[in-house]
């Protein structure tokens, strides 16, 4: 694959001249990580003239250092998980003769391939859909319309400009970080060893999903979490089922209310990995860890540094950029933020939601409103999913948010449960640990948000994120038929315990 050369506009599109008029692109997109690439993609669908900054990562996070090679991760080391559990195999009436054994490189190469792979995909997608790539990190001048290639200094012109630079590792103060024995995502994604006692720092989603892989592939885990409760962003109930999933049943331990104040990175065989714990109230010294290594899962800061933001005009928080519900950014966040014309953040860097599907869903949406076709995400019908064994899935507020959301807007709260304890599908999986519970209006009816822990968990939810989209109620739902046997039925159990039917 070679980027195709830059083309004018006039030479691109079929685009009548008075859409861009006497800029080189009707759109410019900087960052072409899965927002820039769903931005372009809905961009040359509005037969817009469209160029991307790509920085030489097509892809960005999601497809290098993301979604895409964690999953792979995930993937090999589930099935090194499942063959090496031996009474649960035998249930099944299968045996599995001799030591399971797995190839560090061999899953790491998996990973790998898996995401050069996608990125081609990416990319060929844009060539074909005769998206301009410049291959250079894109820089706001500081005047309206212009972004310049920061290596050529060659300035571009657009009507509209897209931000999607995305995020980076945070890392905290006091830690150090040299990617073999103390590493963020990035260098763990690289799987370049199986640290025998990893302690990760951080209880989100990074984390969660690496100790699955981590005790999948034979390594003891201790988490270290600031907030008082371990996994503290999901909700309550589900975070206390997973704790019996997904930790309590295997090689992990935890500490909470504590910050990994000091890291020092060891060397391996020689040193351990030393980490100072303080406590997150009073931040006395509490305890001292030695370790072979420690992974660094504390969130995610956006990449906006050194993009001409301040010469433009733009205030960033924490390097967050304010948008608006059009993705339009804004000079400064809160009160007193104008829109900036003609520029559009997405994705990581505005901070509404850090999700790959989320980025892209407001890459479409800002395309839609500079096409003068006023539109919205609804972020409370965005889905996530975090791919541990088994997964854990949601939309919308946890039920603590909602009862307080409920309290202050004058509803009442309703909540049913399915349970994968009687689905005859996640038996015959021998899968029946799990729960998925529906949160809902009670006067309308209305989806407000679905929590669910068990096997396929992610995919179940796109059902749940739909009804919230669509504000289909519970009773509707309840009499939607589910097909026998499916994992489905567990959610039709709780749509239909919702309005006191029974689903068997
Ligand atoms: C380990 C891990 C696992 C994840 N798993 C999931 C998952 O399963 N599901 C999910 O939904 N989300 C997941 N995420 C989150 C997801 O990756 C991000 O939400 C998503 O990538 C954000 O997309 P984006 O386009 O905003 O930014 P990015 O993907 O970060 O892309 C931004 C791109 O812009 C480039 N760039 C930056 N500045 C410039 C510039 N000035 N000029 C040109 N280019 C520039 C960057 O180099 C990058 O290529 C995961 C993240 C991590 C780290
Ligand atoms: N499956 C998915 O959708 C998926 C997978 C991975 C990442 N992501 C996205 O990537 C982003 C980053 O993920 P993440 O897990 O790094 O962040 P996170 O914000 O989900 O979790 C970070 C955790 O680290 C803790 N923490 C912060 N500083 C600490 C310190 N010094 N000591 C101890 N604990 C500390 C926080 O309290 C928090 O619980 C998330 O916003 C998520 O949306 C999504």
């Amino acid at each position: 694959f070679a980027p195709t050369p830059l083309l004018r506009t006039t030479t691109t599109t079929s685009l009548d001249a008075s859409k861009c008029g006497n800029y080189d692109f009707d759109v410019i997109i900087v960052g072409c990580g899965v927002g820039g690439h769903g931005a372009a993609l809905h961009s040359r669908a509005q037969e817009l003239t469209t160029a991307v900054f790509s920085g030489k990562d097509v892809g960005g996070t999601c497809v290098n250092r993301g979604c895409v090679p964690s999953k792979a991760l995930l993937a090999a080391s589930g099935r090194v998980r499942e063959m090496q559990a031996s009474s649960h195999l035998k249930e099944f009436g299968i045996t599995v003769e001799g030591e399971v054994k797995y190839d560090r490189e061999g899953v790491a190469n998996h990973a790998k391939q898996l995401a050069n792979r996608v990125k081609g995909n990416l990319e060929g997608s844009l060539v074909a859909l005769g998206v301009d790539i410049v291959d250079g990190r894109g820089v706001l001048t500081g005047k309206p319309h212009e972004v310049k290639d920061e290596s050529s200094g060659k300035v571009w012109t657009a009507k509209d400009i897209i931000l999607a630079p995305g995020s980076i590792p945070f890392v905290p103060p006091g830690v150090t970080v040299d990617e073999q024995t103390v590493y963020t995502s990035d260098g763990a994604l690289e799987l370049k060893s199986v640290p025998e006692w990893v302690a990760i720092i951080g209880s989100g989603y990074i984390g969660l999903e690496f100790s699955d892989v981590y005790t999948a592939l034979g390594s003891e885990v201790t988490f270290i979490e600031a907030l008082p409760n371990i996994m503290p962003t999901f909700d309550r109930e589900i975070a206390k089922q997973a704790e019996r999933l997904l930790i309590r049943e295997r090689p992990i331990d935890y500490r909470t209310g504590v910050f990994a104040s000091e890291v020092t990175p060891g060397i391996p065989g020689v040193k351990p990995v030393t980490i100072k714990m303080i406590d997150a109230k009073t931040k006395e010294h509490v305890e001292t860890l030695e370790v072979d290594a420690a992974m660094v899962a504390t969130g995610r800061v956006p990449n906006t540094a050194k993009m001409g933001l301040e010469e433009t005009g733009i205030e960033t928080q924490r390097g967050f950029i304010a948008v608006d519900e059009k993705m339009r950014v804004l000079t400064k966040h809160g009160d007193g933020g104008e829109v900036v014309p003609n520029v559009y953040c997405i994705g990581d860097a505005n901070g509404k939601m850090m999700l790959a599907h989320a980025a892209s869903a407001q890459g479409i949406s800002a395309i839609e409103n500079i096409c003068g076709r006023e539109h919205e995400v609804n972020h409370d019908a965005i889905p996530a999913a975090c791919f541990t064994h088994p997964e854990i899935a949601m939309v919308g507020p946890t039920e603590e948010q909602a009862i307080e959301r409920a309290a202050k807007e004058g509803w009442t709260l309703g909540k049913s449960q399915g349970s994968f304890r009687a689905n005859s599908k996640a038996l015959a999986e021998l899968e029946g640990n799990g729960m998925a519970k529906v949160l809902y209006n009670k006067e309308t009816g209305k989806v407000v948000a679905v929590h669910i822990i068990g096997i396929h968990a992610a995919d179940l939810i796109q059902e749940c994120a739909n009804a919230v989209a669509a504000g289909t109620t519970v009773q509707e739902l309840s009499m939607m038929v589910h097909t026998h046997p499916t994992l489905c039925e567990v959610l039709d159990e709780a749509f239909k315990g919702a309005v006191g039917m029974s689903a068997h």
